[in-house]
């Protein structure tokens, strides 16, 4: 099918799914989104992230990740529905379209293509990558804590066997090593948004320490704003702050990285539910999920636009 015009936004994918909707969604909507292989997984998938620009070179830009938890498959099809989303609200939604033609949007729907093909074929539940090495007999690095800001502090592991291992050192993987590089290279990234499931909570650094960042009162304010135009789609209520206060300590995050290589936007999204189902969350919540969370993405996008 070469449109998209046929893919189900309101239900699960496989991997081969989601990479051949983006082949398709690239070139019906080649005037506005492309697509960059950033990398490869450890399994040798590729990497691949959708650019949505209107022109200019180098200009601002906003990162999305989602996924990078396999089993959290909400936030694959919160992504897969925000593309579709933006494509459809550019020239239409004011706020959207003088995002769009200020600055880019990059998004990468599968962080972690080798759990996620897992989840799929063998274990549902699967969180880390699937990374080896010689004489561990667990497999896997939980990509959340493999970043270099706070890496091996509280809130990680050192045990392979961990669902929060952290890895030998920081960005040993393959699939974090990739973003690293292209953020790097780009240079022009104001803010990054890192989707997971689920808690309903919208966050912000530090999660290695509990001292606040130095725009702290502006992150609260924004995450405040953000949850508040969540709640008014479904009545859904998020609660929101650092995550070392607002969750648990945790080191070597993506957002910590971000923040501290000066991206200040900087925050981490936790979706539906709060523990009715959990991961397994029913395809029937995709949509709302997707359609709630577009207002809270949008609110953070528009702050980074006007500051
Ligand atoms: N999605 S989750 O269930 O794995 N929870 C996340 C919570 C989290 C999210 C972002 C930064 C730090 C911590 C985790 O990585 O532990
Ligand atoms: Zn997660």
């Amino acid at each position: 099918e070469r449109s998209t015009s046929s893919f189900s936004y309101s239900s699960y994918h496989t991997l081969e799914e989601i990479y051949s909707w983006i082949d398709n969604f690239v070139t019906e909507y080649s005037d506005i989104v492309s697509k960059i292989r950033i990398g490869h997984s450890f399994e040798n998938r590729s990497i691949l992230v959708l650019k949505f620009s209107t022109g200019g070179s180098q200009r601002r830009a906003i990162w999305i990740d989602t996924g990078i938890h396999s089993r959290e498959w909400i936030t694959h099809a919160t992504g897969i529905w925000t593309a579709k989303k933006i494509v459809s609200e550019y020239g239409k939604d004011s706020t959207l379209t003088n995002i769009l033609n200020a600055m880019d949007i990059f998004m990468e729907i599968v962080t972690n293509p080798d759990g996620f093909a897992f989840t799929h074929s063998m274990n549902r539940l699967w969180r880390k990558n699937k990374s080896t090495r010689p004489g561990v007999f667990c497999i896997g690095v939980d990509l959340n804590r493999n970043w270099k800001s706070g890496f091996g502090g509280n809130g990680s592991n050192d045990n392979p066997c961990s669902e929060t291992y952290r890895g030998p050192s920081p960005q040993s993987e393959p699939e974090v090593a990739a973003i690293v590089d292209f953020i790097t290279a780009h240079g022009n990234i104001k803010a990054l948004i890192s989707i997971h499931s689920y808690s309903q909570m919208i966050m912000y650094p530090y999660g290695h320490s509990l001292e606040p960042v130095p725009n702290q009162k502006e992150l609260y304010n924004l995450a405040k704003d953000a949850v508040q135009a969540l709640y008014e789609v479904h009545g859904i209520e998020y609660i929101y702050g650092s995550i070392s206060t607002t969750l648990y300590v945790a080191s070597g995050i993506t957002v910590d990285w971000a923040y501290d290589s000066g991206i200040k936007y900087s925050f981490t999204f936790e979706l539906r539910d709060t523990g009715s189902y959990g991961f397994l969350l029913p395809a029937s919540q995709i949509v709302p999920t997707a359609q709630e969370t577009w207002l809270a993405l949008r609110a953070i996008m528009e702050h980074t636009l006007n500051h």
